[in-house]
């Protein structure tokens, strides 16, 4: 269980995170939306320890991540995966060396038994026989599945994923988030995604929770989210997307 209490960041002299409570449900996909430049990626960073709270915990499984350092640290990211923005594949390597790499870095996996985990990988994630190609001769929404298909490969107990369509056609968004909740669900593990793509994301989250003012202002299942009374969440979804509300259409 991975879970936030009263966490506060202050970045470059502002205040970004002011007071996060959040409990993110094991094995289901929550979604986090919010305004840009409102703290999203730094909320992730915390989850994972890329970023130390200025108060508040960071709990994962009882365990409180924030004041670890170091290999006690390392040891509780290995249950993590994050998914950045740009999909961060090594320019310089192939696919299956991508892919690979962890294996090797962090597990110390050697022959056969690594080919056999990557091309498993990138099987799964539409790449089969793709492994010798570079990054730069892939599309991007191959290059995101090849940035998944490494998440993947080190079979995390939680996957965090940073705007994983962004710079995307609607259909590759739409090809990324079918591959990102088919395999959540073949493999359970918990996904925690920032997400621009309203009212896309309201069809696959199990969960949404609104990041405003540096607090959760609302975290509910999709259908009760999208009911909210709050007029501020009403307009930024329907703003966001044109998802008609029959319980509250929005006021415009
Ligand atoms: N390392 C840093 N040093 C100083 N300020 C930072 C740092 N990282 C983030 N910030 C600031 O924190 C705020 C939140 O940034 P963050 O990237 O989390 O926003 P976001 O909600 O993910 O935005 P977007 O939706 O545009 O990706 C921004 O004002 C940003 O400039």
């Amino acid at each position: 269980m991975l879970k936030l209490v009263g966490v506060k960041k202050r970045l470059g002299g502002q205040p970004v995170l002011q007071g996060i409570d959040l409990t993110i449900p094991p094995g289901k996909l929550t979604t986090i939306i919010g305004r840009s430049g409102e703290g999203k990626s730094v909320l992730l960073k915390h989850m994972i320890g890329l970023l130390q709270p200025d108060e508040g915990q960071v709990w994962v499984d009882g365990v409180e991540i924030s004041r670890l350092r170091g290999h006690a640290l390392n040891e509780v990211r290995k249950r993590f995966a994050m998914l950045f923005q740009g999909a961060a594949l090594f320019d310089s390597m192939t696919v299956f060396e991508n892919v690979a790499f962890p294996l090797r870095e962090r597990l110390r996996m050697k022959g056969a038994e690594v080919t056999k985990r990557v091309d498993e990988k990138l099987a799964q994630v539409g790449l089969g026989g793709m492994g010798h190609k570079f990054p730069a001769e892939l599309s991007g929404g191959m290059r995101k599945r090849a940035g998944l298909a490494r998440a993947l490969v080190m079979q995390p107990e939680i996957i965090l994923f940073d705007e994983p369509t962004t710079g995307l056609d609607p259909l590759m968004a739409k090809s990324i988030h079918d591959l990102i909740t088919s395999t959540q669900r073949t493999f359970g593990f918990t996904a925690v995604m920032v997400s621009h793509e309203i009212p896309e994301i309201f069809g696959i989250s199990d969960y949404v929770a609104m990041l405003k003012q540096g607090k959760i202002a609302a975290m509910a299942p999709p259908a009760e989210f999208q009911r909210t009374a709050d007029p501020e969440i009403t307009e930024f979804i329907s703003v966001g997307g044109t998802m008609a509300l029959p319980a509250a259409p929005p006021n415009r």
